[in-house]
């Protein structure tokens, strides 16, 4: 989720994660006790080397002034391109500087190095961004923490009660048949759309049509019930939801900026108020519906079986309170993050026709007449999901993340850091890093298939090194999920909804740009989106 939504980050607090770091840090399998024995060990190194005078302090870090800092957002048009700012900054000051822009003090790194070096810090319960606000939402009406105002092991509860669902490739599995229904009803309202177009083929702002996708998408696995977001009335409550989420995401980044004093003047708290309270309000509705049919299914003598919600509410790890706030989190993590990633894909795919073509001819190969791929097929089609990574590598929806290292100082290039410092994670500008990407902005899938990736990773993330002499790169420098036990929950879910859907579509489709489309440049409104609408021509295969 971005600096918010799939995992509260925003652009300028941002927030994210690493499979390998679990071996170079401790991790929640310590024994009780040792992670502060280690803080301690490390802080008394951090005082060691600053005595010996080997290490700068933080007021030794480069960075721009207020003025400066202001100049670029609001006259430079940096606002809504944190993105590149990234970049901007990190030619200016190096890989390693500071902001200070009103209440925010933020470190950020911008190299995969440095990258790893915060995440091989971050501690037992890693902390991503504090967001005092969002508690203060919660205590303000009664509610659970969840999984982004939670910390320490009650943060580790949670997630473990998430876990084996949503991170288990065979329990994930389990999601493919709702999944699937879900992508036939994509195929329909595709359908429908094009033939109602002028020319009988475009389908206008295609991301809109992937967010009533992702949504249906996530719902039906979370509340195990069809919402019908992607029939011609959408519900009211999907609707609602959607602008909340909205609001909540800008109005999360305004409120933290004024102070306290301020909020009886200024409107912005009370929208943050009210778009929490709507999303709250929807997510309970559709939970307390579930329940009372689960109710009713086990008063008739019948086995209340289902997925998520029902498996959650059953295990006893977690409180009802607890259980409305979570299916909240994971409804805001898991909508425009898939959302936007498929639209830049077929973005990319309706523009590169060589790719589009070979994407078909595996998808076509591994399941011929239109079968629907099941998940053994995704292990035969490797070219689809180098097509996903280098989407998310080009668009990395979650541009920027962040950790809070609360418990001890730590030492980041030279540099001593205090603790209760906010670390920028600058991760679009590690994935357009020529040195670690040659072409870095072109956009070459075939990038993830040379060479074999060994000795980590092997399905995904490009966190393994590859054999001598082929394709090589950090890797921190591509974790469009996250790493480590704060690594993105909906990950493996994500993948099946993205790997389904755009599979399918290429066995029905073959997506086109409108004559004289513009290009469309991401922007950042927390998750880096199109910065225009994304208008599509489908074209029936024969
Ligand atoms: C393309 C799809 C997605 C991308 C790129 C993505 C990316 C991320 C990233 C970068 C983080 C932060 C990880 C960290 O701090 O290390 C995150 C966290 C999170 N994501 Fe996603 N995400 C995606 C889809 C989803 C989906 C489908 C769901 C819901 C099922 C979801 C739910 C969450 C949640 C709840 C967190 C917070 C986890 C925690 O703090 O413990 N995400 N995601």
């Amino acid at each position: 989720m971005g600096s918010q939504v799939c995992g509260a980050w925003s652009s300028r607090l941002p927030a994210l994660c690493a499979r390998i770091l679990l071996a170079a840090r401790p991790g929640p399998e310590l024994r009780p006790g040792a992670s502060t024995a280690i803080s301690a060990r490390r802080n008394l190194n951090v005082q060691t080397a600053a005595e010996a005078g080997k290490l700068k302090s933080i007021d030794d870090l480069p960075g721009p002034s207020l003025s400066t800092t202001l100049y670029w957002l609001f006259v430079k048009g940096y606002a809504d391109k944190s993105h590149l700012l990234q970049g901007l900054q990190k030619s200016l000051y190096g890989p390693i500087w500071r902001s200070r822009f009103g209440p925010f003090d933020i470190v950020n790194v911008a190299s995969p190095e440095l990258i790893a070096q915060v995440i091989r810090q971050e501690g037992r319960y890693p902390v991503r961004a504090d967001l005092p606000h969002w508690k203060e939402y919660r205590d303000l009406r009664g509610q659970a923490y969840g999984l982004h105002v939670d910390v320490g092991p009650e943060w580790y509860r949670i997630r473990s009660a998430l876990n084996p669902k949503m991170l288990k490739l065979r329990e994930v599995s389990a999601f493919a048949p709702i999944i699937h229904q879900v992508v036939g009803d994509l195929l329909h309202r595709i359908d429908l759309l094009r033939s109602r177009s002028e020319d009988q083929t475009t389908v206008s702002d295609v991301a809109a049509e992937l967010y009533k996708f992702g949504f249906e998408g996530i719902s039906s696995i979370l509340f195990e019930t069809r919402l019908g977001c992607l029939q011609e009335e959408i519900p009211q409550e999907t609707l609602r939801f959607i602008n909340a989420a909205n609001d909540m995401l800008t109005m999360s980044e305004t409120v933290v900026i004024f102070p306290r004093w301020s909020r009886g003047i200024l409107p912005f708290w009370k929208r943050f108020v009210q778009a929490w309270d709507d999303l709250y309000d929807v997510a309970q509705t559709l939970i307390n519906r579930r329940i009372a049919e689960i109710e009713a299914q086990l008063h008739r003598g019948e086995p209340a079986e289902g997925m998520y919600l029902t498996y959650l509410l059953s295990s006893d790890k977690l409180t009802r309170a607890e259980v409305y706030i979570t299916i909240t989190e994971l409804l805001l993590g898991g909508v425009d993050t898939t959302s936007n990633t498929l639209s830049w894909v077929l973005y990319h795919l309706a523009r590169t026709r060589e790719v589009q073509d070979r994407l078909y001819q595996e998808v076509n190969s591994v399941c011929p007449d239109r079968r629907e791929p099941t998940t053994d097929d995704l292990s035969r089609m490797p070219y689809l999901k180098a097509v996903i990574k280098e989407t998310l590598r080009l668009y990395p929806v979650v541009p920027g993340n962040g950790r809070f290292i609360s418990d001890s100082d730590v030492i980041v290039d030279n540099y001593w850091i205090p603790k209760k410092t906010q670390f920028h994670l600058c991760h679009y500008v590690s994935c357009h890093d020529e040195s670690e990407f040659t072409d870095a902005e072109l956009f070459v899938p075939d990038r993830w298939l040379r060479g074999e990736v060994s000795g980590g990773d092997s399905d995904g993330d490009g966190c393994g090194r590859t054999t001598p002499g082929t394709f090589q790169h950090h890797p921190y420098s591509f974790i469009p999920f996250g790493v480590g036990v704060r690594a993105c929950v909906g990950k493996r879910v994500a993948e099946l909804e993205m790997y389904f859907a755009l599979s399918r579509l290429m066995q029905h489709y073959e997506v086109r740009p409108e004559d004289g489309a513009p290009t469309v440049e991401p922007k950042t409104r927390t998750l880096l989106i199109p910065s225009k609408p994304i208008n599509l021509r489908f074209l029936p295969r024969a």
